[in-house]
C-alpha cells in the first residue's frame, strides 16, 4: 500500500523551475531515500508533501489525505524533522519534547526517547546551549515523539560524530521495524546505502533514477562501482567538468589564477 503518493507535481518560483513533473509512491514500511545535487528540487518536493508549499499542478496524498486541505489530520500522522534555527532558544530540550508530545493522543514517552537518543542528561539544557549534534538529536526526538506513521527526516545525521551517526541509523531501523514509513533526504551515500530500500535521485527538478541502492549501482555497468559513482552517473554533469574545475560556466582557474601561469603557484592572495 502506498503511504505517500506524489503525482506529477510541478513548482516554479518566478523564472526558476524547482520541480518539473515529479511522480513517485512510498510504500508502507519502507525507507525511501531522496538524493540529489544542491538545487535539484528535493526540499521543495518534501515541503509539498509536508503541506508547507502547494504545487502549481499535480497532487500529493499522505495516507489518502491532502497535506494542505487536510493539514490538521496530516499533522497527526506525519512527523517532521525541523531544520536548524527553527527551535526557540529559551526552551529546554525536555520542555520541547514534552510540548510536542502533548500535541498527540498517543505519543512516545519523552524521557525514554531522550534516553534512546543519548540526550537525557540534556533535558534541562536550553536549546541555545546544546551542541550541533545534540540539537540534531533533539530534532529527531521531536519528529518521532508523536509516534508518527510517516516520518520525514531531512539531513538526519548532519553534524553528528561517527559513533552518533551509527547509533542514529540503528534507531531509525528500530523506528522502521515498528512500522513507521520513512522519507529520508540525505547527501550521504553511506547512509542511503545502509538505510534505504529505494532511492529517488533528483536532478533539475525531475527524478533521474528511482531504484534500490544495488539497482542504482548495477546501472553503472562497472564492476565494483559504488553508490557514489552511480549517483554521479545518473545526475547531470554538464556544470562540472571531468576535473571538477568548472561550476556554473566559470572556470575556477580564471577566478583563482592557475599554478605557474602568473607566478603565484595558484595561491589566492588577500
Ligand atoms: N523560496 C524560494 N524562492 C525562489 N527560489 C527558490 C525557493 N526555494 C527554492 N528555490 C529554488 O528552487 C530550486 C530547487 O530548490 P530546492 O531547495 O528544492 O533544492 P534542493 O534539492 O533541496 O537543494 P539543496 O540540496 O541545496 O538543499 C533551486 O534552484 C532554488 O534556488
Amino acid at each position: 500500500m502506498a503511504v505517500i503518493e506524489v503525482r506529477d507535481i510541478h513548482k516554479r518560483y518566478g523564472e526558476t523551475i524547482a520541480v518539473d513533473g515529479v511522480d513517485f509512491d512510498v510504500e508502507q514500511g519502507e525507507i525511501f531515500g531522496v538524493l540529489g545535487r544542491n538545487g535539484a528540487g528535493k526540499t521543495t518536493t518534501v515541503e509539498i508533501i509536508e503541506g508547507l508549499r502547494t504545487p502549481d499542478t499535480g497532487t500529493v496524498r499522505v495516507l489518502g489525505l491532502d497535506p494542505v486541505r487536510d493539514r490538521r489530520a496530516v499533522r497527526t500522522v506525519l512527523g517532521v524533522q525541523l531544520q536548524e534555527g527553527t527551535l526557540p532558544d529559551k526552551a529546554t530540550a525536555g520542555e520541547l519534547v514534552r510540548l510536542y508530545r502533548s500535541f498527540y493522543a498517543d505519543g512516545a514517552d519523552p524521557e525514554r526517547l531522550l534516553g534512546e537518543l543519548g540526550i537525557d542528561d540534556k533535558r534541562d539544557t536550553f536549546v541555545d546551549e546544546l551542541s550541533g549534534g545534540q540539537l540534531q538529536r533533539l530534532s529527531i526526538a521531536l519528529a518521532l515523539v508523536g509516534r508518527p506513521r510517516v516520518a520525514v527526516l531531512d539531513e538526519l545525521t548532519s553534524g553528528l560524530d561517527p559513533r552518533a551517526r551509527r547509533d542514529t541509523w540503528d534507531l531509525i531501523e528500530q523506528v522502521r521495524a515498528a512500522g513507521v514509513t520513512i522519507l529520508l533526504v540525505t547527501h550521504f551515500m553511506d547512509e542511503a546505502q545502509r538505510l534505504c530500500d529505494r532511492i529517488a535521485v533528483f536532478d533539475r527538478g525531475r527524478i533521474a533514477a528511482l531504484d534500490t541502492p544495488d539497482g542504482l549501482v548495477a546501472r553503472t555497468h562497472a564492476t565494483g562501482a559504488t553508490l557514489d559513482e552511480a549517483f554521479l552517473a545518473v545526475t547531470d554533469s554538464d556544470s562540472l567538468d571531468d576535473d571538477g574545475a568548472e561550476i556554473g560556466g566559470i572556470a575556477l582557474d580564471d577566478v583563482l589564477g592557475s599554478a605557474g601561469t602568473d607566478g603565484t603557484d595558484g595561491q589566492v592572495r588577500s
